[in-house]
């Protein structure tokens, strides 16, 4: 039988499968694309816990439910998306390197240049699902800078393995990492 962890947010419960991600380390899968009930149940108690900021980013792709909702709650007309390709209709992006916990390959993150144009001078939160390595923010907070935006916020609602230990980020709950897990 598939081993799972039962997680417990923002008054929701969720029986998260445990995937082996390396040869010596598995992740509790969490996947909140698609999860109406978990994303509305969190988003709130993140809201609360932001301070005040003049826009909200992410990166594609898990966080963007998260980050529609938080920012609907906020009364936000708009939010950003670091994208994980460069797209035709992109003007002049901005391109970072991003690796994170579950990376295969490398990936990028790339900023739309007119998004950076709306985002220079801004004090910015950026919002993400769940926080691991730190790597996924750390490539959002380079793009936030080179676009000239201030990041005030590091927003998730899960902080997994280490990143319990951050005193620079805002969460809900913790996720514990499982390394030498068999299968
Ligand atoms: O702290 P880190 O180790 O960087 O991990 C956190 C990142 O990992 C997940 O995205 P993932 O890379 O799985 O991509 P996806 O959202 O496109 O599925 C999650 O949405 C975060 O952005
Ligand atoms: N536990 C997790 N599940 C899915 N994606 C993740 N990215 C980082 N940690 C993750």
């Amino acid at each position: 039988m598939e081993k799972t962890y039962t997680l417990e947010v923002a008054g929701v419960t969720r029986q998260l499968p445990i995937i082996q991600i390396a040869e010596d380390l598995s992740i509790a899968s969490f996947v909140i694309l698609g999860d109406t009930e978990l994303v509305t149940a969190a988003a709130p108690l993140l809201a609360d816990k932001l301070p005040e900021v003049d826009v909200l980013i992410t990166a594609e792709a898990k966080g963007i439910p998260l980050i529609h909702e938080v920012s609907r709650l906020l009364q936000m007309k708009k939010y950003y998306v670091a994208r994980k390709s460069t797209k035709p209709y992109m003007d002049s992006p901005l391109i970072n390197e991003v690796v994170s916990i579950t990376t295969q390959k490398t990936q990028i993150l790339c900023l739309d240049g007119a998004d950076a144009k709306e985002i220079a001078g801004k004090r910015v939160a950026i919002i993400d699902d769940v926080i691991s390595t730190g790597k996924s923010l750390l490539a959002i907070e380079e793009l936030v800078n080179k676009a000239g935006g201030h990041v005030v916020a590091r927003a998730a609602i899960l902080a997994e393995g280490s990143a319990v230990e951050r005193e620079d980020i805002l969460f809900l709950q913790e996720l514990p990492l499982f390394p030498y897990e068999k299968k």
